[in-house]
Parts: C-alpha cells; sequence; structure tokens
C-alpha cells in the first residue's frame, strides 16, 4: 500500500503542472518563515525597550512632573541618534512631543494625527503593543513605521505614549541582502493595508495601500496563503506566500516568479521527494487517512497538495527557528551592552562576552553562581531589598550599583533588569543588560566637583554655599537654635595682586581658606563666593557670644602676616555679621543683610567686624539711590567745576587754583565732594569723574595760562581710589596736556598724606609716575597724618598744603606752621596755606614765609568763568 502511495505521489509529482507551483510555494513559504522570524524578533526586542521605558516613567513619582528634562533623562539612556534602527519618544496626552532619546528637541511637536495615538487615547487597545502605520518621520524625515505601547497610572489615567519609531530601512537591507534571485520580492505590509517595506522597488512601494489587492482578499479568508497574481507594484506576474505574524498588524510577503522555480526544482527534487515519502510513510502508519479513499484525480493533487506543505512547514518552522535562534544569538555575542541570563532563582546561566570584559570572568566560571556574588559591598542591603521590590512589583530594575570584577576592582555598572515570565505568570529568566559607567560617573563627578566647589581653595563655591545655607535655615528651624551668616571680605587685597604677583594672590586666597577653616567647628560652613570674598556659616548656636569669639579670631587670623614664598604679606580683613532667624526669614534676605553688614566695616575703617542692623538696609538704600542718581549726574551733565584762587602771598597774585568738583543736584542743589565722592569711589565711577575733572581743568588751564602767565597751574585732587584702580591713566592724561599744547607743569596733582602713608609701599610707583612724566606733586592736608621726611623725599613732593586745622588753630597751631615752613623750605618745598579766612592768618603766614594761600579771605571756590574775569583784573593786587 505505502509503495503504491509512494509510486503515485511520485509520478504526479514528475509530470503535473502542481509541481512546479509547489516548488515556488515551497520557496516563498521558506522566505515568509525566515522573514517573520526576522520581524518579529526585531519587534520583541524593540518592545521590551518600550515596556522598561513606560514602566520607568509609570514609576515616576506622582509630583515629578512629566517635563522635557525629565522625559530626556529617562529616555537618555537609549542614548540613540536618528541614524539608529530605532529611537524612544514620549507624547504627552494631548499628542505633543514631550522628548526622544535622541536627544534632539522635539518638544511640543504634535503627534495627535497618527493612528497610534489616536488608539492608545481610546484606550481601544488595552495597554498592548500597537503598530502604527508606515509614515515619513516628522522631524527625521525617515520613512518609518511605530511600535507603541500607552502610559498610564495604576488607576488607568492616561499619561501618554511611548512610541518606537523604527527605520524602514533595516528591513529593506535585510530584505535586500535576504533574496538570492533578483525576481523574488519581499514585502512588509501594515495590517491597515500600507507596504511598510519591499524589495524590489521599495522608494516607490514605501507606503502604497495593497488592501484593495489580491492579497487582503486572500487575507480575510487565512492567516496564511499563497496566490498568483500580477505584482500592482511592478506588473510582474508572481506566485505569493503571505503570513500574518500572529498578534501583530503585520503581514509579510514573499513572490517568486514560476520560471526559476523550476530550475530550484531540479535542485530540490531528491530531497523533496525523500522528505515527502517519509512525511507520507509515517501518515499512513499511523493510520490518519488512505490514499485509496482518493479515487479522483484533484482529489489526490489536492490531498498530495496538502501533504507537502505540511512536510515543507515542518522543515520551515526548524529553518525559521534557527534563522531567529541565529540572529539572537549573534545579537547576544557581539553587543557591547554585558548581558546576563539567571533564573527565577539569581542563578547564573549564560552571559555574553561583553559581559565577561566588564566582570573579567568567563561564562563557565560564572554559570551556576549567584548573579549578587558580583557585587562589591558598596551598596547596602536596603539597597538590594528596594531592587528586588522593583522588580518583584514591575518585573524591572534600572540604576547604578557597584560590582567587583575578578582583579578585585570596583566596576560602577549601570543595570537594567528585565523578566521574562512563564505561561502562568511566574518569573522564568531575568535578563541584565549592563554598562561600566566608572570612568563616566568618574568625569561626571569631575564635573560636579567643578560646578559646586571653588578650584583654588577647594571650598564649596557660591552655587555650594546656597545649598548649605538653605539647609543650615532648615536645621535651625527644626532645632531652634539660631544660626549665624559670616561675610568675610579681605582689606585691599587687590594690592597683593598688584605689588607681589597673581600667583602669590592665590597662595594667599588658599591660606586664608585654611585659617578660615581652622576658625570655625567642622560642623559650620566656609565657603568662597569668588575673588576674596568669603563665607562662613555657622550652625545651630548655642551662645550667642560664639559669633563674636570666631569674628574676632578670624580678624587675628586674617591679620596674621601671610608668608607667600620669600615675601611677607600683611593684610586684614572686613566682616558682616547677620543671624537667622532674628534679621531675616530667607536666605537672599541674610546675604543682602551680611553684605552692608561687612560693608559698614569697611567704611568705618576696616579690619573690624559688624552685626546687620536695620538701619543699614536704609543706608545701603539712600547709598544705592545716590550711586543711581550720580550715574544720571554724569549722563546729563551736572557735575560742574569750581576753582578756589591760590595766590602768591609775595604779591596778592593769583597764580594757581585749585579745581574742586560740585554736583549741581537737581533737588538737593550744589552738593560738595564729602557728600558723593565716597560714593563715586565704592561704585567705581571715581575713574570715570577723576578723568573728567582733569580734561576739564586743562582745557581751563589753557585759558588762564593765555590770560595771565604760562606757570599758572591748576591743582587736581586725585583720590586714593584711582590709585588702587588701574585707573590713573596719566599717559592719556600726558597726550592731552601735549594736545593741548600744555606743559605737564600746567598741572599739580594733589594727593593726601593718608594715602602715601596708606599704600606706599604698593602705589609707590604710580605716585611716582606722575612725577616723572613732569607733573607736580602737592600734598594735601598735610599735618592731619603721620607723614615723616622720608616720604617727603622719597616722593619729592613739590608743595605740601598745611591742614587748615593748625591754622585755625590760633598760636599753637601758627607754631606748627611756622615748623612746617621751615621743614619743607629747608627740604626745597614750597608751602600752601589752606582755609586762610582772616587777615591775621595772612599776616601771621607770610611773617612765617608761606609761599601760597587760599582761603575764603581771597575767594570761594568759583566758576572758571569767574576766575579768567579775575585774572583780567590781575593788575589789581586782592591785597596790598
Ligand atoms: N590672586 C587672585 N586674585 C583674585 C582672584 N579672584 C579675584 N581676585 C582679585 O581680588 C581682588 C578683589 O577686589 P576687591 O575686593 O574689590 O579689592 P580689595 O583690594 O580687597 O578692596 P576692599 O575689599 O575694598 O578692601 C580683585 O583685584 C580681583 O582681581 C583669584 O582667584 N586669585
Amino acid at each position: 500500500m505505502a509503495s503504491l502511495a509512494i509510486a503515485v505521489v511520485v509520478s504526479q509529482f514528475r509530470t503535473s503542472y502542481i509541481e512546479r507551483e509547489l516548488s515556488v510555494q515551497s520557496q516563498t513559504e521558506h522566505y515568509v518563515k525566515a522573514m517573520e522570524a526576522h520581524v518579529l524578533y526585531s519587534i520583541q526586542s524593540v518592545d521590551l525597550s518600550l515596556i522598561g521605558f513606560a514602566n520607568a516613567i509609570k514609576m515616576l513619582p506622582a509630583k515629578q512632573s512629566h517635563s522635557p528634562e525629565t522625559m530626556s533623562d529617562v529616555l537618555s539612556s537609549r542614548g540613540s541618534s536618528f541614524n539608529s534602527d530605532y529611537w524612544i519618544s514620549f507624547i504627552d496626552p494631548k499628542g505633543n512631543a514631550v522628548a526622544t532619546s535622541t536627544g534632539t528637541n522635539i518638544f511640543g511637536t504634535s503627534y495627535a494625527d497618527r493612528d497610534y495615538f489616536k488608539v492608545h487615547l481610546d484606550n481601544s487597545h488595552k495597554g498592548k503593543l500597537y503598530i502604527g502605520e508606515p509614515a515619513i518621520g516628522k522631524v527625521s524625515k525617515k520613512r518609518l513605521f511605530y511600535l507603541s505601547r500607552r502610559v498610564e497610572t495604576a488607576k488607568g489615567e492616561f499619561l501618554g505614549v511611548v512610541v518606537a519609531p523604527l527605520s524602514v530601512d533595516r528591513y529593506v537591507k535585510v530584505f535586500e541582502n535576504s533574496r538570492f534571485n533578483s525576481d523574488i520580492s519581499i514585502t512588509l505590509v501594515h495590517g491597515g493595508g500600507k507596504i511598510i517595506a519591499r524589495v524590489p522597488n521599495f522608494e516607490l512601494a514605501f507606503a502604497r495601500d495593497l488592501g484593495p489587492t489580491a492579497l487582503f482578499d486572500n487575507v480575510r479568508r487565512a492567516s496564511s496563503g499563497t496566490y498568483k497574481t500580477v505584482s500592482v507594484i511592478d506588473g510582474l506576474t508572481r506566485i505569493f506566500s503571505y503570513r500574518v505574524i500572529e498578534g501583530l498588524p503585520l503581514i509579510i510577503v514573499v513572490g517568486s516568479n514560476d520560471t526559476e522555480s523550476a530550475r530550484l526544482l531540479q535542485q530540490n527534487y531528491l530531497i523533496a521527494g525523500a522528505g515527502l515519502t517519509i512525511l507520507l510513510l509515517l501518515m499512513l502508519g499511523a493510520g490518519h487517512f488512505s490514499l485509496r479513499t482518493y479515487t479522483r484525480q484533484e482529489e489526490r493533487e489536492l490531498r498530495y497538495r496538502t501533504l507537502y506543505t505540511a512536510s515543507r512547514e515542518m522543515e520551515r518552522q526548524l529553518l525559521a527557528n534557527e534563522e531567529s535562534l541565529k540572529l539572537t544569538g549573534l545579537l547576544f555575542e557581539n553587543s557591547g551592552e554585558g548581558m546576563m541570563v539567571t533564573d527565577h532563582d539569581g542563578k547564573i546561566l549564560t552571559v555574553n562576552p561583553a559581559f565577561s570584559v566588564l566582570s573579567g570572568y568567563t561564562e563557565k566560571e560564572l554559570i551556576g553562581h549567584r548573579a549578587y556574588e558580583l557585587a562589591s559591598g558598596r551598596n547596602d542591603e536596603e539597597f538590594f531589598d528596594r531592587m528586588f521590590e522593583c522588580v518583584t512589583n514591575t518585573g524591572y530594575w534600572k540604576g547604578e550599583l557597584w560590582q567587583r570584577n575578578r582583579d578585585g576592582e570596583e566596576v560602577l555598572v549601570s543595570m537594567l533588569v528585565n523578566t521574562v515570565y512563564d505561561e502562568v505568570g511566574n518569573p522564568y529568566r531575568y535578563v541584565a543588560l549592563l554598562s561600566d559607567i566608572t570612568k563616566k560617573k568618574a568625569s561626571e563627578e569631575l564635573i560636579w566637583r567643578q560646578a559646586n566647589f571653588d578650584a583654588l581653595t577647594g571650598l564649596p563655591n557660591r552655587r555650594m554655599f546656597h545649598e548649605h545655607l538653605r539647609q543650615e535655615m532648615k536645621k535651625t528651624d527644626r532645632s531652634q537654635l539660631p544660626m549665624a551668616l559670616v561675610f568675610v571680605d579681605l582689606d585691599y587685597f587687590k594690592e597683593i595682586n598688584d605689588t607681589l604677583g597673581h600667583d602669590k594672590g592665590d597662595i594667599l586666597l588658599k591660606e586664608v581658606a585654611t585659617r578660615l577653616s581652622s576658625s570655625v567647628r567642622s560642623t559650620d560652613t566656609v565657603a568662597r563666593l569668588g575673588g576674596d570674598e568669603f563665607t562662613v556659616i555657622l550652625s545651630e548656636l548655642h551662645n550667642a557670644g560664639d559669633v563674636v569669639r570666631t569674628a574676632q579670631e578670624i580678624l587675628k587670623k586674617m591679620s596674621t602676616p601671610f608668608q607667600l614664598g620669600e615675601n611677607l604679606a600683611h593684610i586684614s580683613s572686613s566682616i558682616g555679621i547677620t543671624l537667622y532667624p532674628e534679621d531675616g526669614k530667607d536666605a537672599e534676605t541674610l546675604i543682602k543683610n551680611a553684605d552692608q553688614a561687612m560693608y559698614a566695616a569697611k567704611q568705618q575703617g576696616r579690619n573690624r567686624f559688624n552685626y546687620f542692623a536695620p538701619f543699614m538696609q536704609e543706608a545701603t538704600r539712600v547709598r544705592m539711590n545716590l550711586v543711581n542718581e550720580l550715574r544720571e549726574a554724569v549722563q546729563r551733565d551736572q557735575l560742574r567745576i569750581m576753582y578756589q584762587p591760590i595766590i602768591d602771598l609775595a604779591n596778592g597774585a593769583i597764580v594757581k587754583a585749585e579745581a574742586l568738583v560740585r554736583w549741581q543736584h537737581p533737588t538737593r542743589g550744589l552738593l560738595n565732594p564729602a557728600e558723593f565722592i565716597a560714593v563715586a569711589e565704592s561704585s567705581g565711577m571715581i575713574t570715570g569723574i577723576g578723568d573728567w575733572v582733569f580734561r576739564q581743568a586743562a582745557r581751563e588751564v589753557q585759558k588762564l595760562q593765555a590770560l595771565s602767565s604760562p606757570a599758572f597751574q591748576v591743582g587736581v585732587n586725585k583720590s586714593a581710589w584711582q590709585f588702587h584702580d588701574d585707573g590713573s591713566n596719566y599717559q592719556e592724561w600726558l597726550d592731552f596736556l601735549q594736545e593741548l599744547k600744555l606743559s605737564p607743569h600746567s598741572i599739580i596733582i594733589e594727593v593726601t598724606e593718608n594715602l602715601l602713608l596708606e599704600t606706599a609701599n604698593n602705589n609707590s610707583d604710580r605716585v611716582l609716575a606722575f612725577q616723572h612724566a613732569h607733573m607736580q606733586l602737592s600734598l594735601d592736608d598735610f599735618g592731619s597724618g603721620h607723614c615723616s621726611v622720608a616720604f617727603l623725599k622719597r616722593f619729592a613732593i613739590d608743595y605740601i598744603k598745611i591742614d587748615p586745622a593748625f591754622i585755625h588753630q590760633g598760636n599753637d597751631g601758627m607754631l606748627i606752621c611756622e615748623a612746617i615752613i621751615a621743614m619743607a623750605h629747608k627740604l626745597g618745598i614750597k608751602v600752601i596755606a589752606e582755609g586762610i579766612e582772616t587777615p591775621q592768618q595772612l599776616t601771621a603766614l607770610t611773617a612765617a614765609g608761606c609761599d601760597f594761600g587760599q582761603g575764603y579771605l581771597f575767594s570761594k571756590p568759583i566758576s572758571g568763568e569767574e576766575l579768567e574775569k579775575q585774572l583780567q583784573k590781575q593788575c589789581s593786587p586782592v591785597y596790598k
């Protein structure tokens, strides 16, 4: 019976027209299965990522917004680009893109019109994977189709959609490589009808609707099958096999031309025949049916076709599985990411080569061991408890943990764990993906340090200080123990840089940091805000006196000389203190308070500390207003220069004048320098104002010399600040004088005795520079300070102006004046007496040999025009 059946079949096989078609069919079915395996595998692996991200988003704390930043962080672990096979994006419940794993800004692009979004919005797909129709990407402009999942809260509230756009190109490439002759067509069709990928003629075919073609007539009848038709894409007649991929709206269609199949048939004839024979024998043996029952030729053919198909199906199944396994294997073996598979108990079943590289252990050494044995011990039990809880509840965990590699080194890994469940829903396998992020973390830490700590001193920087301040305030709120915020600013630190160099300045700042830290408890915070500004947070104060003690200690430590290499530097510091919660309720107020208190300490003469007091706020407000008004005053031309004549006491002629700046204030009238110069100095405006005064005075002296004599001089005051500041632009001034064809002698630079004393070491070069430029120097307010004769010699002072206080002191004062005049003349210095108000004073000074005089007796400060008029009248002396 069996031999009869074989004889019948073989004879049919050789001759029937069906043979050719069967051969084609078997070939196309083979393709269909292989392609299905490929598509299925690729979709499953992308879907695994989608599930992971959907879970990660779902697990974000309720309060945490699904902001683009948060989403970018969550998605960044994929770190893909638009050139990858796929990437992942998150779309909000309104259909607007939030972020994508490529890091590209797609925020706000609307995807509300995409089919997959609508499906998840309606929840008509019940949270399952949905594959959207192919389309051109809105941002990437690539040909794509879309894997997507709905994201919702535990209560079913719609949070948005995670979507993985898959590049169709990858399928086209695989299909192309799988064709062994050019007649074969391979097409991946979306269940909605549109072509996703096709070879050949991909460009032509992409997104073409096959809904109205023979394919869908067949699909509606059966989920797989074979038919013969003319292709709507390239017009060739083919035998097509198709298969709807189970559970997915995707159809694989493979078409083959029958001429080619005849050739193939020759090759496969014996194999196919043998396979069929075996199958027939088996089936016959099992008694399933008897060929004898088929009497009619058509029935036999039909039966034969079924049997043949079944036999090939078995063979293909094996091939397809093999294909799928091969692909999985390739991925596993070649992935750059470490992979580890464990059983439900955490026992390692397999690892890939990348994992061996990461851990230093071979697969053989690891199999059978528990995954946790690789942990380094840096993560505590609580960490692992949380991790297991998460995996148990969600099937997923993503995070960082420390492992120890074979060499005993600790390696920080980023790990993603997914669970594979068995058919009854129990964990069956855990699959972990790991990558070594030790170096990445170290560089992140470095970046973090750079962002939060001062590179020079290693102290917390301004940013970190703000952080600490807020924490300490919270601590105070809890403990009810007050906290003090202390601002420490070095006095005249700029001088150190200017005289000893920036490097020495740096050494000093580092030493300051050390001294500050050693002045406080380890629980207090010392930070550097920048430049020479430091802050100290004295937290949880049990005793108010501790603040004073610490401030005094800091003052002492700062004024102890600093050994900077071979140089010894002397500085001091000014300290401002404010208390929390007494003086302010928020960080900004406290910082402002401490700054104001410190400013007040500077104003009071430096090297001291000052507690914040509310009046300082008012003083600061007034000062700020004044600064703003002064700024406007400069722009609106409200500054004036008055000239006070200086008389040659020998003949009563006006031979010089002192330029004095005034501010014509719009509401307060004419203001004296005392009312605004301090503000001009502290706001840095002094440089501009000083420069303006100099130029005005130079222009005026040009006129005055023309009216009297080329020897006429105007004195301009130069503030100490103009020497501290690098704005000692004497070269520009000299050039200006040259422009006006004036000799440098036309201008006398007036500096105070204190300026010379205070900055004798550091500013001497700048003071001397004026002299080298042949401008004369006059020492203002002589006698009020402690200028030594050596100073006068060293700076080769041309004039000294006696402090008016001596002139107004009667006989005692006059004795001092006489002594000053005698000494000055011995040194070759001329003397100008300031503040002469009475004829008696004048007589006494003249008798003492004083050279020049200025004061109300002769004239108040007057305008330039007025002075010009007076000079015109010079022929009639003011007195005698
Ligand atoms: N060496 C060094 N100097 C710095 C650094 N940062 C800022 N400075 C300088 O520190 C000085 C601080 O200026 P101020 O506080 O205005 O000057 P000061 O001379 O201390 O004046 P007062 O505070 O009024 O006593 C400036 O000259 C800056 O150039 C640094 O990192 N290293």
